[in-house]
C-alpha cells in the first residue's frame, strides 16, 4: 500500500488494439502518475482486464471529474465496465459469525492492530455467543436469530442494517446460515464467505468430516464471492495443507482453522484494494 493518496481504476472492456495506449494516455494528458498497473487478457472470453493505480495529487481535477471525464473519453467508446476508488476512502465491513471464533477473532485484531484499515460498524450474529467480546472492541453487536420460520425477516433485517450503516462488503466469518438468494442479488458482489474447504470439494455443511470419510491427502479453505447457489460464487482466494492417514477430523479442523483465517484475511485484502475484477463465475485478482 503506497503512503500517498491514490486512486484505483478497475476495468475490462471487449479486448482490441490501443486499449492501453487509449487509458494511459488520458492519465498521462491530464499529467497523471501511474504508481502501479496491471493487465490480463482473456483469450477465452476475448475480454480485457485492467488495474492502474494513479497518485491522487498529480491529477488537476478532483475524482468526481476524474470519473466524469474517464466515463466520457475512455470507457463509454471502449465499452468497459469500470470503477474508480479512492484509497483514502475507508472500507466499510460488517462482519457475520455464528458460533465458530477463530475468523471473528482473526479479523478483530487486524482490525485493531490497523493491518486491516477498515471501519468495522458492527458485527452481527444469529447466536450472542461473542456480545461481550465485540463490544469490549467498542464495535456494535446486533444479534439477528434465525431460525426456520423467520429467515425471510432476518435476512431483511440484516440488508437493512448493512443499508442503515453505509456497509461497502459483508464478510461471513464462518456465519452458519444459508442467506436468501434475495439477500445475495442485493448485495451482490459485496459479500465474502471463507468456506472450510478447497472448493469445489466438499461444498455445504461439516466439509472436513466430509473430507475424512473420503481420505484425502490436501484440506483447504476458500475465499469466495456469496451467491444464492451454495459456496459456488466467484472464488477470490485458496490455499491448502498436507494431511495424512494419522489425522482425526478434530485435527482436521484444528489445522483448518490456521488456514481458513490467512485465507480470508488475503481474500478481504484483495476485495477492499480493488485487486478483484469478477467475471462470470471466475475471477482475475491482481495480487
Ligand atoms: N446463499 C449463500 N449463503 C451462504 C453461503 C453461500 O455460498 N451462499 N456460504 C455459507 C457458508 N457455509 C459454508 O461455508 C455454509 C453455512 C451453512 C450451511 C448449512 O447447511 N446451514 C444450515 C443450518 C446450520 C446450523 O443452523 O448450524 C442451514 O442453513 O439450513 C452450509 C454451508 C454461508 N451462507
Amino acid at each position: 500500500m503506497h503512503r500517498d493518496r491514490f486512486y484505483t481504476l478497475s476495468a475490462s472492456c471487449p479486448d482490441q488494439v490501443g486499449i492501453i495506449a487509449r487509458v494511459s494516455g488520458f492519465i498521462a494528458e491530464h499529467g497523471g502518475w501511474i504508481l502501479e498497473s496491471s493487465f490480463h487478457a482473456d483469450d477465452l472470453t476475448g475480454r480485457y482486464f485492467m488495474r492502474i493505480e494513479i497518485k491522487a495529487d498529480s491529477l488537476p481535477f478532483l475524482l468526481a471529474e476524474f470519473r466524469e471525464r474517464f466515463r466520457r473519453d475512455v470507457a463509454e467508446p471502449l465499452a468497459m465496465d469500470w470503477r474508480i476508488n479512492d484509497s483514502a476512502v475507508k472500507k466499510r465491513v460488517v462482519v457475520l459469525v455464528s458460533k465458530q471464533e477463530h475468523c471473528l477473532y482473526d479479523l478483530l485484531a487486524r482490525w485493531q492492530s490497523k493491518e486491516l484499515d477498515i471501519e468495522i460498524p458492527c458485527v452481527i450474529s444469529n447466536h450472542d455467543t461473542f456480545k461481550g467480546f465485540v463490544e469490549w472492541h467498542g464495535i456494535p453487536f446486533i444479534h439477528v436469530p434465525v431460525n426456520a420460520d423467520n429467515k425471510a425477516a432476518a435476512y431483511a433485517e440484516i440488508q437493512r442494517i448493512f443499508d442503515d450503516v453505509s456497509g461497502d462488503t459483508m464478510v461471513l466469518a464462518r456465519y452458519m446460515q444459508i442467506l436468501s438468494p434475495e439477500l445475495c442479488d442485493a448485495l451482490s458482489g459485496k459479500i465474502i464467505n471463507i468456506h472450510h474447504s478447497f472448493l469445489p470439494s466438499f461444498v455445504g455443511a461439516r466439509p472436513y468430516h466430509q473430507a475424512y470419510q473420503r481420505g484425502v491427502k490436501l484440506i483447504g479453505a476458500t475465499c469466495h464471492y456469496v451467491t444464492s447457489e451454495l459456496d459456488a460464487g466467484p472464488i477470490i482466494e485458496q490455499d491448502v495443507i498436507r494431511i495424512d492417514h494419522s489425522d482425526s477430523p478434530e485435527d482436521m479442523v484444528r489445522y483448518g482453522k490456521d488456514i481458513e483465517k490467512t485465507v480470508l484475511a488475503r481474500g478481504l485484502r484483495y476485495h477492499l484494494e480493488d485487486r478483484v475484477l469478477v467475471h462470470g463465475n471466475k475471477t482475475v485478482v491482481f495480487r
